[in-house]
């Protein structure tokens, strides 16, 4: 994928900035109102009880703010919080250092928790389950086995592919939490923030059309609204209107629904090169030299979320929405009934 992306939700160099514009308390995060709501009990009888909250699962694209959820549990249950990453812990010792020094209730954040190494994930089992270490010590007939006990804690693991966690890790969280996409309500009100700590003078109508084109996702508005200020200041707006926000939102390639170059080179290749599919990942992958995981984690989801997409068994199959937006005509599609039954 390449680096420049603006609509990605991946993380960029530059998106440090946003830190000024994170939300630090449940009143201040917008959106994912169930799991907030649910989130805030869970919080509120820990404290009371004074016990670690239970663990807890964030799954989601990238972007959609599970990062900022883990500080903001652990800011609220008022503790510490510890963060480090799965293909960063290497060793089982790595992790055992982390964990022995956690205080009684803090938060320990592991970010990308599907990428852990399985002897560390052997580890975190014990751990997770009864606040213990069995640790190996020495090798061949000096080798024993230790155990250790550790302060009570709360994992938070985020992931963006909760699907690839093996099973007895994803079981051993209580509080599974998946984050969708954010509507544009939720979208214009995260831009808005964001313009008046920007000082930015910023219609509604305008902070509307930022939303409506970000993604669903508020780190990709974050950064549509940044580059925006910048380009409606060399053009010299005072005021981000709609017209400015099109004008300036065209420029960066993102169109209409918000798609992009990339969006679009995928959507192309599968309509036109495969006829729309089904074709499987990893050659969408090929035709597109992109990795495989890029266009799982990034792409495909908001054009799956938007009706361009499906993914079946036999591989992704562009819908009658993805040749419409294309201008192409659909195929006649005997073979798969369901999906193109009525058309667009
Ligand atoms: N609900 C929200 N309200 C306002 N801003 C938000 C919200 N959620 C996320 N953001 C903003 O979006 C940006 C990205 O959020 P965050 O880093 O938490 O995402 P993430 O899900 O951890 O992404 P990744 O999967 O890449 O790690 C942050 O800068 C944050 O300020
Ligand atoms: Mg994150």
């Amino acid at each position: 994928m390449s680096d420049d992306r603006i609509i990605s939700g991946d993380n960029q160099v530059g998106d440090g900035r946003d830190r000024a514009l994170r939300p630090l308390s449940f009143s201040d995060f917008v959106g994912q109102k169930t799991a907030i709501a649910n989130l805030q009990v869970y919080v509120e009888a820990a404290r009371r009880r004074e016990e670690a909250l239970d663990h807890l699962l964030l799954s989601g694209p990238p972007g959609l703010g599970k990062t900022t959820l883990s500080q903001i549990v652990a800011r609220e249950l008022g503790v510490n919080f510890r963060a480090t990453s799965g293909p960063v812990i290497s060793k089982a010792g790595d992790l055992a250092a982390l964990l022995t020094n956690l205080e009684p209730r803090d938060v320990l954040f592991i970010d990308e928790i599907h990428r852990l190494n399985p002897a560390v994930e052997e580890v975190l089992y014990p751990a997770m389950e009864d606040f213990e270490l069995d640790l190996i010590i020495g090798e061949g007939p000096a080798a024993r086995s230790i155990k250790i006990d550790l302060a009570p804690f709360t994992l938070i693991g985020a992931t963006t592919r909760a699907g690839l966690l093996a099973t007895p890790l994803r079981d051993r969280f209580g509080i599974p939490v998946r984050l969708e996409f954010y509507d544009t309500v939720e979208l214009t009100k995260i831009v808005l923030r964001g313009a008046s700590k920007l000082d930015m003078n910023m219609t509604a109508d305008g902070a509307k059309e930022i939303a409506r084109r970000a993604r669903g996702t508020p780190r990709v508005a974050g950064r549509l609204l940044r580059r925006v200020r910048d380009l409606s200041e060399h053009a010299g707006d005072t005021q981000i209107d709609v017209a400015a926000a099109d004008a300036a939102l065209l420029r960066l390639g993102v169109d209409n629904i918000g798609l992009d170059k990339q969006d679009m080179r995928y959507l192309l290749a599968l309509c036109e090169m495969f006829s729309g599919g089904p074709v499987g990942a990893d050659t969408m992958a090929a035709a597109l030299s992109e990795a495989r995981d890029a266009l799982e984690d990034v792409i495909e989801p908001y054009l799956i979320q938007q009706g361009f997409l499906q993914r079946t068994p036999r591989g992704r199959v562009a819908t009658p929405r993805a040749f419409a937006h294309l201008g192409l005509s659909a195929p006649v599609r005997p073979d798969l009934p369901d999906l193109f039954e009525g058309g667009v």
